[in-house]
């Protein structure tokens, strides 16, 4: 039993750091991964043991985790996952306690359950955490005989058979370490090593030369491995002309990495060889796992466990591999033979034949390279596992993704956002969904999606091509401070084209730009022509557009004019160019065509514009409480008034009645005048309808329009009362595949609802996303006052979002909302009708790959 010996780092949810004095257990289990959060209200710690992480595919496969928070830890026992657990939300469960989790599993035997409580307890203890609650399922009745054993305290006993045990822990000193500012890096870690290794050993490489380990072993020795490379052959004594060894572990030297080709029955073996040989990571180029069938499927979580039991990180298997153009380390552990040269550019492919093509065009066009991970069937690296290691890796300055599943998109959106605050990140993903879709499912459609990339600061494209187009520019030229483009060329025709171009991408062309040199002028003036561009203050970004001048009409060659480019590239702007060969000439990044090359700017722009936006605070507002929220949907799951007062949300009350006599004696109660509504099921639109009668103010009116209502939709009426008239909007909370829970605003009406006018924004919502998404839907002008209309407190409408936000953060059984309509007034707002969908439980996750 190997015990914990270094201080753990801890990241907090608010991005700082703390560091954990080690935990011993004198004969307990290793606490391998444990997360949490620590906050005002909810005082969770999220820590790590240095040992590898179980990755999150496996977590989730055991554990109910709640994507948002990660909140699980995993016991690992001599290798074996003996208890994996997760900690709830504080507030509803157990508001009382500041920390609380829930034992899962334990089925490994008594004592471990105790032992974990233990170091949960230890490490509540040093925290400073006052009182900490466990919770334990009913399938673990030993364990809470180990419990009570502790004198641990029955605190309740829930109908389902779940059980709150409850022990007090005095807090002691607290032992925090705060270190703000140091980000928690096991994950980014573990990469590092996988990408720096001392020793290689390298599994079915064949003694005659053939074959894919062959290959593997030549690329390795081509790109100047300076470490030992290390073939591992059953029976060679050599192989091509390194000494082979029958195990790893007889080579003698430090073996960090594995790179392995051999069959998919093999792999377990080879597993136990790299491991004894002291390997921490696998790269497994093979095929015939998970992609070709169950039994491969079965062949690879056998794999990806003996690996992780073993303590080893697994790239692949079926992937190119994964390659290192570092200073210290030349390592090209894939199959493409060939790689780009070293530059600051880290490349995630998910697919080997798109990082074939993403290699090879990166090498045509002369973009550099920092690192490079192709994760095929993904056992275990992730994109979001190399977005971790390349927001801290100094080598790399742009981030580049080739995405077709997620395991785990929300993580991918939140890491995404955070490291987008630093370094660019490109990503070419399939839509969310088939287009054409979008309009009439709920949840934003093709063209929100992109937008909530946006807003996460990705830099999303739609080809392989545009992929490498955008990182090109960012890896060679600084962001533009704003969308004014200064467009130089010698062509009109071009020139007007980039003109075109840039409305199309939301760039403007600068106050008396284009600038056409003519087809006659010479470098030099060409030259001169961009560089009063770039001293030019009402310029944020140069686009040079070419066309080679007809023979005999001018002495300068495309290489003169090409020269005449660098000098722009030394000011503190982008220049894109367009027309020169397709190599980046001394920096300036060169497009094929006009359209490509201000394309590859408007996505740039986008994203500076992104940087320069003040992400905003997640404001403290009143009347929240979310134990009273989680009580409301105990009681009952379709009432959401409770719900929605939990949250400082007051729907304006509504009282069905089934006839005239029921409506009036409602109306007498609520207080007139009174709006009647149609009730039965399946009515929208209502107003458009006539299935609402408003400004009823005595019984003889009411009981005229009800029965004038009824006659048509029937006897199920809603009384409520008359509430100032304002403009109609829509809030709505829906789950999405990306991005978890996601807030949509829009203006109410079938028109705004036929052209899809709706804004949307990631949980949780900051109060700057809440203030844009309020002026974002086309129609967002009525709400100032369009056409003399008056203006409507805005204000009051981003704090009604940002209480939807909250409430989607805190109850993940909330599948979604709907607040419709809600009347936006200049003075305030009225929610008259809301929908729930709530969910026997929190939202499991989908542990089948998901499409972006
Ligand atoms: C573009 C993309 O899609 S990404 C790339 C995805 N990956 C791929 O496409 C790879 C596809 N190919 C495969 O999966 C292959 O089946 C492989 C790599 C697993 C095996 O390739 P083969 O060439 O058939 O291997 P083969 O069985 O001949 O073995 C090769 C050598 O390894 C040796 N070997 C076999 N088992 C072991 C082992 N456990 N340890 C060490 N060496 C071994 C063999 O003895 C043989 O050497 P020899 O010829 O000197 O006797």
């Amino acid at each position: 039993m190997t015990t914990v010996d270094q201080p753990l780092d801890v990241l907090l949810s608010d991005g700082s750091t703390v560091q954990l004095r080690p935990i011993r257990p004198a004969d307990g289990p290793e606490i391998v991964a444990m997360h949490a959060r620590f906050s005002e209200r909810t005082r969770y710690l999220r820590y790590f043991s240095p040992y590898p992480r179980i990755p999150d595919r496996d977590l989730e496969r055991f554990v109910n985790v709640d994507h948002r928070d990660r909140e699980a830890f995993v016991v690992l026992a001599g290798g074996r996952i003996v208890a994996v657990g997760r900690y709830e939300r504080l507030g509803p469960k157990v508001p009382e306690a500041e920390v609380a989790f829930v034992v899962e599993d334990a089925h490994q035997g008594r004592g471990i359950g105790s032992v974990l409580l233990e170091h949960l307890a230890d490490a509540a203890r040093r925290a400073g955490i006052g009182h900490f609650v466990a919770e334990v399922l009913p399938a673990n009745g030993a364990m809470q005989r180990v419990f009570a054993d502790f004198g641990y305290q029955v605190r309740r006993q829930y109908a389902d058979g779940v059980v709150h045990l409850s022990f007090p822990i005095a807090p002691t000193e607290a032992t925090l370490e705060v270190q703000r500012g140091r980000e928690h890096r096991t994950e980014a870690r573990s990469i590092a090593r996988l990408l720096a290794p001392r020793g290689i050993a390298v599994y079915g490489a064949s003694a005659t030369g053939q074959g894919v380990g062959a290959a593997l072993l030549g690329h390795l020795r081509d790109a100047g491995f300076t470490g030992a490379i290390v073939p591992v052959h059953p029976s060679a004594a050599t192989v091509a002309g390194l000494p082979a060894y029958p195990s790893a572990a007889d080579a003698g030297g430090a073996i960090d990495l594995a790179v392995v080709a051999v069959a998919p029955e093999a792999a377990g073996a080879v597993v136990a060889d790299a491991a004894a040989a002291g390997a921490h990571g696998l790269v497994v180029i093979s095929a015939g796992f998970a992609e070709a069938g169950p039994e491969g499927a079965a062949a690879q979580r056998a794999l990806a466990r003996a690996a992780h039991a073993a303590g080893m990180r697994v790239v692949g298997p079926n992937c190119l591999g994964v390659a290192n153009t570092g200073e210290r380390v030349r390592l090209n552990a894939t199959l493409a033979p060939v790689l780009p040269a070293r530059g600051r550019v880290g490349i995630f492919s998910q697919s080997g034949a798109f990082g074939t093509a993403l290699l090879a065009e990166a090498s045509r066009r002369g973009l550099g390279l920092s690192s490079f991970v192709s994760a095929g069937n993904r056992a275990d690296v992730s994109g979001n596992d190399l977005l971790q290691y390349w927001q801290d890796d100094p080598a790399t300055d742009v981030i580049v993704l080739y995405l077709e599943t997620f395991g785990n998109p929300r993580k991918f959106a939140r890491l995404a956002r955070h490291i987008g605050r630093s370094k660019p990140v490109v990503a070419l993903a399939s839509p969310a969904r088939p287009p054409g879709l979008g309009g009439d499912g709920p949840g934003p459609d093709e063209v929100a999606v992109r937008a909530l990339f946006a807003h996460s600061g990705v830099i999303r494209v739609d080809t392989v091509a545009e992929l490498l187009d955008v990182g090109v520019l960012l890896a060679n030229q600084p962001l533009p401070r704003g969308r004014r483009v200064g467009v130089v060329g010698n062509s009109s025709a071009l020139t007007g084209l980039a003109a075109t171009a840039c409305a199309a991408q939301g760039l403007t062309v600068a106050a008396g730009y284009p600038a056409d040199v003519g087809p006659r002028a010479g470098a030099a003036e060409f030259a001169a022509a961009l560089a009063a561009a770039a001293a030019d203050d009402g310029v944020d970004a140069l686009v040079a557009v070419f066309a080679p001048p007809l023979p005999g009409q001018l002495t300068d060659t495309e290489a003169d004019f090409t020269a005449a480019l660098p000098l722009t590239a030394r000011v503190d702007k982008p220049t894109v160019a367009t027309f020169l060969a397709g190599r980046v000439p001394a920096g300036v990044p060169a497009y094929p065509s006009v359209e490509e090359a201000v394309r590859a700017l408007g996505r740039v722009a986008a994203y500076a514009d992104w940087l320069r936006r003040p992400p905003g605070t997640l404001p403290d507002l009143p009347r929240i409480d979310p134990a009273a929220g989680q009580a409301a949907l105990r009681s009952d799951g379709t009432d959401p008034a409770g719900l929605l007062a939990a949250y400082g949300i007051d729907v304006v009350p509504s009282v069905p009645a089934r006839s005239a006599g029921e409506a009036a004696a409602a109306a007498a109660t609520l207080g007139w005048p009174v709006a009647l509504k149609a009730a039965g099921p399946g009515l929208r639109h209502r107003l458009d309808l006539g299935a609402v009668r408003l400004d009823l103010t005595d019984e003889p009116a009411l009981r005229r329009a009800y029965a004038e209502m009824s006659a048509v939709f029937g006897a199920d009426v809603l009384v409520q009362p008359m509430v100032p008239p304002g403009v109609a909007c829509v809030v709505e909370l829906v789950e999405d595949p990306a991005f978890g829970p996601v807030v949509g605003f829009g203006l109410g009406g079938v028109a705004t609802e036929l052209l899809g006018d709706r804004a949307w924004r990631p949980v949780p919502l900051t109060d700057t996303d809440a203030a844009e998404l309020v002026d974002e839907p086309r129609a967002a002008p009525l709400l100032r006052g369009h056409r003399g209309g008056i203006p409507v407190d805005r204000a009051a409408l981003a704090e009604l979002l940002v209480r939807v936000g909250r409430l989607a953060d805190d109850q993940p059984r909330v599948r979604s909302l709907t607040l419709n309509p809600v009347l936006a007034r200049p003075d305030g707002l009225a929610v008259l009708h809301a929908t729930v969908r709530v969910g026997a439980d929190a939202a499991r996750p989908d542990t089948g790959p998901r499409r972006l």
